[in-house]
């Protein structure tokens, strides 16, 4: 058998590679995972490790500062191992101190010399001997959410003028907690009951979610391994996202566009609701994304989904004008809802690209505008928390689009839940309002000229 690693010299490995080329932090953890280089039961602690200590980096760069200020020319690897360990002493409590700082000395004379030992060592217990600097000094409450939830300043900046400092400081520290996985049970081929009885008997800790009548909440396990999901009972898919799906309002034998949709999470769904009539025409930009549309639409037994490969800013250009019932564009988005799944995120998105993505959204929407039949419904969603990508989109579009009004039928078709929350025929979901995603809904009606 070969010989495994240690787990905190992958960990410190792993972000540091997070670190210097911005890679995917679940990719290259996941990856790691898959190369089966640390032993099982280390598998849960590198995840923690990882995750724990880009969650809180900012937080834990306040506390090292003034020790990293005494010792400029620290490198990147001392600097995160000894963020990781800081990471353990302070929010782990299953770990002794005296055992993360013993770990963390023991990596820094492997890879450095015995004076970076020795610094490690001193840094540590410093932090261990005076405790960790109060946030008090910090008086300004934006800066103050910035540095307690690790979340860059514009951006907390920019949540406090849209959402109040109360909201933001809520959605912060959601975002440092870990997400619940949610599955949609295949309706056309198992009652939830039924698969929720078939994914206890394989030990999973489930139950069904009080919000959408095809969702499953799972406790513990993953359900991608259960054999639910391997025969296409099952879907792994956020509460909000199953949202889009209802709001559309299908009915059976309908065509339906699904502009941007790659992997099918949405498109999958709206098959089911078609009951497999009707049809839904999947389109993604990039032909390897094509294909796990098709895989996924496979695995769920669907057969009324045509998936290819197209730019749909040139949609209008391929199909018959006003020839689909009903459009759904799931944008792509900064992604802002989903920062608790993607932590590295928070360090790595720029004020700038929000606007660049507004271009776009506006574009793709104008694209699938005109093969919208008359009183055909047009869905706009994505999964972000930022005016700018949402309501901002939909105000300029309509501007420009006096053929279309905003549907508030749409109410009607939404949980009990969701209701509170709707403004009109929007829906912006916090990551904190119902344990969802944060996820953006508009619904849009096409007049009869
Ligand atoms: C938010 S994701 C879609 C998620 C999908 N609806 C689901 O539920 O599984 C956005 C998708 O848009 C695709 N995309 C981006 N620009 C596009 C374009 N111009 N035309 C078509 N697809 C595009 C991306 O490749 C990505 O797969």
């Amino acid at each position: 058998m070969s010989k495994k690693k240690n787990v905190r010299d992958t960990a410190l490995q792993l972000l540091e590679t997070i670190e210097k080329n911005q890679a995917y932090s679940n990719l290259l953890l996941n990856s790691a995972i898959d190369k089966n280089e640390i032993s099982q039961i280390d598998v849960g602690l590198l995840t923690e490790l990882v995750y724990g200590t880009l969650q809180r980096k900012m937080t834990i760069d306040f506390y090292l500062k003034p020790f990293i200020e005494k010792n400029k020319k620290l490198q990147s690897w001392v600097i995160n191992l000894l963020r990781m360990t800081v990471y353990q002493m302070v929010y782990l409590d299953k770990i002794p101190e005296r055992a993360a700082i013993f770990e963390a000395v023991e990596i820094a004379k492997r890879r450095g010399h015995k004076g970076i030992a020795s610094l490690v060592n001193g840094v540590l217990r410093s932090i261990q001997r005076n405790g960790l600097p109060s946030l008090d000094s910090i008086e300004d409450p934006a800066e103050r959410i910035s540095i307690e939830t690790s979340h860059p300043l514009w951006l907390v900046r920019r949540w406090v003028n849209q959402f109040g400092v109360e909201k933001t400081l809520e959605m912060c520290e959601v975002n440092l907690t870990a997400p619940l996985q949610t599955g949609r049970v295949n309706l056309t081929r198992i009652s939830r009951d039924e698969c929720l009885a078939l994914l206890e008997e394989e030990g999973f800790e489930v139950e069904p979610s009080p919000i959408l009548p095809e969702a499953v909440k799972c406790l513990r396990g993953n359900l991608a391994s259960s054999k639910a999901f391997k025969y296409g009972l099952l879907t792994i898919q956020d509460e909000s996202s199953m949202l889009v799906a209802h709001a559309l309002g299908i009915k059976e034998e309908e065509v339906i566009l699904d502009a941007c949709a790659a992997p099918g999470g949405k498109t999958t769904h709206i098959a089911e609701k078609l009951g497999n009539s009707g049809k839904v025409l999947s389109l993604d930009l990039h032909e390897h994304k094509v294909k796990l549309i098709s895989e996924n639409a496979e695995r769920l037994g669907l057969e009324n989904i045509e998936a290819q490969k197209m730019d749909s800013r040139q949609a209008a250009t391929q199909f018959e004008k006003e020839s689909i019932d009903r459009v759904l564009l799931d944008a792509p988005c900064s992604g802002l809802g989903v920062m608790r799944r993607k932590p590295d995120m928070k360090y790595t998105k720029k004020e700038q690209d929000l606007s660049q993505l507004q271009t776009i959204q506006l574009s793709l929407l104008e694209s699938v505008a005109p093969l919208l039949k008359a009183r055909g419904t047009l869905v706009y969603s994505t999964c972000t928390v930022d005016r700018e990508e949402n309501q901002e989109v939909i105000e300029k579009f309509l501007r420009e689009h006096p053929e279309f009004e905003g549907d508030t039928t749409f109410a009607k078709r939404m949980p009990e839940a969701i209701k509170p929350l709707i403004n009109g025929f929007d829906v912006q979901i916090l990551p904190q309002d119902i344990g969802s995603d944060g996820f953006y809904i508009a619904c849009l009606r096409k007049k009869v000229e």
